[in-house]
């Protein structure tokens, strides 16, 4: 049988093909995200999510923002990981699509809400493309732990939630790397550990000095990121709480520096960083 009688006749084809959608494509630091209307999602927001982030054969990004317009006007957005795993929020996510709106309707101050509560945003300055953004981020909750890891034995830090999970780790080495192995390998080590039953994102931080941390990022459901903004607060509120760090720190990720504050730990914690829209388009849905 010839390639050609071996394909469906064409009709077939035309019938089975893959919805367009469109999406918008932002990045905060270098995490980048697709932002798409809940409506376009039919419920595959997981195999959506899956196909639409690769990197070599669609679009490519981190996650994709699901944005939910109720008819009162609230804006839910729900977040899945580029693996199509559901993630209760995202900072820098969040903080996406807040420029987006700002970019498209004007709304320079917004509420999104997060299966990991509510987040105002608000747009401090604007250099088109880029929108600079303070986000309320909600309580961070900071637990000092010692877990015990799979062929590694037992490492220290705290279970921190800030919305979502996360593991911080304490570093002085300069390549952030900890108990004989790389940020990425003990990161993906600890990320799918039993002792997290939804699993956990992880940071590597290292205390410049009381006012700077810098940290390294091992996220749940998509691996090492630039950046992560959920990332930023709970290695903020860990070095606060546990390493006399500042209230007000600069944290430095490989995607570049974001802005915390923490007035006090029964406050919330304000993040301020920049977001970019890189484009909008087009692309086959499933
Ligand atoms: N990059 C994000 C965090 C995204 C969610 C995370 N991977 C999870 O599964 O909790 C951020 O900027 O906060």
């Amino acid at each position: 049988m010839s390639i050609e009688e071996s394909l469906p006749p064409l009709e077939v084809a035309a019938e089975k093909a893959p919805s367009l959608l469109q999406f918008v494509k932002a990045h905060a630091c270098g995490n980048d995200f697709l932002i798409l209307e809940e409506t376009a999602a039919h419920r595959n927001h997981a195999e959506l999510a899956k196909k639409l982030c690769a990197r070599n054969t669609s679009v490519g990004a981190d996650g994709i923002e699901f944005l939910d317009r109720q008819p009162d006007g609230t804006l839910f957005i729900r977040l899945f990981n580029s693996d199509g795993s559901e993630a209760e929020l995202s900072g820098n996510g969040t903080r996406c699509v807040a420029a987006w709106l700002a970019a498209t309707e004007d709304r320079n101050k917004v509420t999104l809400v997060t299966h990991g509560g509510p987040r105002t945003c608000e747009v401090v300055e604007i250099a088109d493309p880029t929108y600079v953004i303070r986000t309320e981020m909600g309580v961070p909750r900071v637990m000092p732990r010692t877990i015990v890891v799979d062929g590694v034995g037992e490492v220290e830090g705290a279970m921190v939630n800030v919305g979502n999970p996360h593991f911080v780790l304490f570093v002085e080495t300069e390549d952030f790397s900890a108990h004989g192995l790389s940020w990425q390998e003990l990161g993906g080590k600890i990320a799918v550990s039993p002792l997290f039953p939804h699993g956990t994102n992880v940071e590597f931080v290292r205390v410049i000095s009381p006012a700077e941390i810098a940290f390294r990022i091992y996220e749940r459901g998509c691996g090492p990121t630039t950046s992560s903004g959920t990332g930023t607060c709970a290695s903020s509120s860990a070095a606060m709480s546990l390493r006399g760090a500042s209230r007000h720190l600069i944290a430095v990720a490989e995607g570049g520096p974001q802005r915390v504050s923490w007035e006090s730990a029964e406050e919330p914690m304000f993040l301020t960083g920049p977001a970019e829209i890189i484009c909008r388009g087009e692309v086959s849905g499933l």
